[in-house]
């Protein structure tokens, strides 16, 4: 009799097999969670917005917001599931200053609407987190005819900023974080067929908004040189979040009981996903730096065409023109500040 033969008898055998496989995926899990944003910060009185934030990252940054005392507003398109997060986290945090507001980002007339309804209840912005997305679903159009990833993850996000930068110069120092992802990476920005009219590839679409997501920081942070206001794109980790809805690999009852337990070491924790958005949203120590891209809490290199100048403005003019978005002109510290021949 062969030692495995023996050993394949033994119940003791085959649940020392099953212990070391759960203990090695508890390892790898740990070992994939990455950074923790635990530096304390007094939020009391900082204003917020954080976008798509009734599920996943989003959620758990406006809980983390909450709880460091800041008053947040949770811009997402489906009230219900809006209210029910919103409901879970003031109970958690006890802090009543987080609200509801519809803001569906396939929609320039519901942006502009969130925007005023926003602005007159808030004369301050000190924090926009730009973190709604959608991933690789079939081909659809926005409200405006927009293919749907570029129109959510870049172009909405583009006019909402651009409509809130006069609160968020005046609250300076302020801050924007557009939440990307690595696989700005893989991302090309189709410069003759931007808008996927010709031909529709959903994981090249993703990969393209991505990829704008860093280009538009880029662009922002030369822009508001100067102003107090700084942006930065993040990359969250791989999270265990809704947003393989559109992959049926991932998201049917199948790939629900077979597929995500074998991912589950491989994947962080929501909470663990939200740590890059809140320590580029919240660490003191990056107030005189904008413009980078953080994974994992370290500023890192992005991929050399998302360091490419003359196509972040290119993404810029188109964006404007299409989003049809009134772009302020940003006088920075240095031009507002009397000079003596002003003075005398
Ligand atoms: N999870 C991951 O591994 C990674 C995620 N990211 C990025 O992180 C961000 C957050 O994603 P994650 O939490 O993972 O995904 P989820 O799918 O869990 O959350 C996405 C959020 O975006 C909202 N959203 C989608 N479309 C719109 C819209 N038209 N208007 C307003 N809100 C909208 C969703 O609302 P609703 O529930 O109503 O659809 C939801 O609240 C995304 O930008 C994503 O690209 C980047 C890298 C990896
Ligand atoms: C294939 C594969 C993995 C899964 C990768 C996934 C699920 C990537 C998701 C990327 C997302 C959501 C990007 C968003 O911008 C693991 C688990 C790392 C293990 C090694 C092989």
């Amino acid at each position: 009799m062969s030692l495995f033969t023996f050993l394949k008898s033994r119940p003791i055998f085959w649940l020392s097999v099953a212990g070391t496989t759960v203990g090695g995926a508890c390892f790898i899990k740990d070992l994939m969670q990455g950074c923790n944003f635990t530096k304390e910060t007094d939020e009391c009185n900082t204003v917020a917005i954080v976008t798509g934030s009734n599920t996943g990252i989003g959620k758990e940054t406006v809980r983390e917001l909450a709880r460091r005392r800041a008053i947040v507003y949770m811009a997402c398109r489906d009230m219900k599931k809006c209210e029910a997060a919103r409901e879970e986290i003031v109970l958690e945090t006890k802090n009543k200053f987080v609200y509801c507001r519809e803001c569906d980002l396939a929609s320039l007339d519901s942006i502009r609407n969130f925007v005023s309804t926003f602005k007159r209840e808030q004369d301050s912005l000190h924090i926009l987190i730009n973190n709604a997305g959608i991933m690789r679903c079939p081909r659809m159009l926005t409200a405006d005819g927009f293919e749907m990833q570029l129109g959510v993850n870049h172009l909405g996000h583009f006019l909402l900023t651009n409509l809130m930068l006069d609160l968020l110069l005046k609250s300076a120092p302020s801050r924007i974080v557009n939440v990307s992802s690595l696989a700005h990476t893989r991302g090309e920005i189709n410069t003759t067929d931007l808008n996927s009219e010709h031909s529709y590839d959903e994981a090249k679409a993703y990969n393209q908004s991505k990829l704008a997501n860093v280009l538009f920081t880029l662009e922002l942070a030369r822009r508001l040189k100067g102003t107090g206001v700084t942006a930065y794109a993040v990359h969250p980790g791989i999270v265990d979040t809704e947003i393989f809805r559109h992959m049926g690999f991932f998201s049917n009852f199948f790939a629900g009981l077979f597929v995500r337990p074998l991912f589950w070491p491989f994947v962080k924790t929501v909470h663990n996903g939200a740590q890059t958005t809140l320590y580029a949203a919240l660490d003191p120590d990056l107030e005189e730096i904008s413009g980078v891209y953080i994974s994992d809490c370290k500023i890192q290199m992005p991929a050399p065409v998302a360091t490419d100048t003359q196509l972040a403005k290119w993404l810029w003019a188109v964006s404007e023109k299409w989003t049809r978005a009134e772009i302020l002109e940003v006088k920075t510290v240095k031009n507002t500040v009397p000079i003596l021949k002003d003075v005398v």
